[in-house]
């Protein structure tokens, strides 16, 4: 299935606050995901390494399906920082993941990768590492439906967000109008204006919602940032 992100139809973008739970007590994972939900994320970014596409290892599809357990209806995306994605399609479909996001780096064959994660009844997110060029994804992009800028190299949270990663998002936003573009990696309040003015409208934030003191109002100050800037151009 292709999905034409090209076309200017009449699709409205809408900004998506997607906490990731990276930094969190993942001794706590569903009361810290509760409490994120409750102060207005819109879905939970779930970060799987597996210690070989990253030097970093967190957890996999068991942890996953014990929290889909519990919570039943939220929208999770599993943004998948392995080597060889297809190996946990299957797993991660049957622990109820709604999307799907891997890597470009991590598979040759990126159109089997989208075919199975679709077939498997997820959506398809798509991402590439600092240090690879945006238009490698050009003739992928009608296969995703959603693109993932990284703006650290992944692997770990906390990291300085790379504003040289905007013009990216920039190329993409003005090639696809209606793309959903992800952004991951040192993104809070004081970096979400350059992601706002780029085109993002997909918002991952670990650190700068898990460590505030008030991470309803980092979500809500960071949400009113990009819907400004999407309500400009429609
Ligand atoms: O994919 C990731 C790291 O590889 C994380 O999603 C990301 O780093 C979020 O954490 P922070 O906002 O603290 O950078
Ligand atoms: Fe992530």
């Amino acid at each position: 299935m292709r999905v034409n992100h090209r076309k200017m139809g009449s699709k409205q973008l809408t900004c998506k606050i997607g906490p990731s739970i990276l930094n969190a007590d993942l001794s706590n994972l569903h009361e810290e995901s509760v409490r994120l939900l409750a102060d207005g994320a819109d879905y939970l970014h779930l970060d799987v390494m597996d210690g070989h596409f990253v030097p970093n290892m967190t957890f996999g599809h068991p942890v996953v399906k014990c929290l889909r357990a519990k919570i039943p209806d939220v929208f999770f995306e599993t943004h998948m920082m392995v080597s060889n994605p297809e190996q946990w399609i299957t797993p991660m479909a049957d622990a109820k993941v709604n999307q799907y996001t891997f890597h470009f780096e991590a598979t040759e064959n990126v159109p089997l990768v989208c075919r199975k994660i679709r077939e498997a009844g997820m959506k398809v997110g798509l991402g590439i590492k600092p240090k690879t060029p945006v238009d490698v994804l050009e003739k992928y992009i009608d296969l995703a439906d959603m693109i993932l800028i990284m703006t650290v190299e992944p692997g770990f949270g906390g990291q300085s967000f790379m504003y040289d990663m905007m013009p990216k998002v920039k190329w993409l936003r003005s090639n696809y109008p209606e793309l959903n573009i992800e952004v991951d990696g040192g993104v809070g309040p004081e970096t979400i204006h350059p992601c706002a003015e780029a085109g993002a409208n997909m918002i991952v934030s670990g650190t700068a919602v898990i460590k505030s003191k008030d991470p309803k109002q980092v979500m809500e100050d960071m949400r009113e940032t990009v819907e400004k800037e999407l309500n400009k151009c429609c």
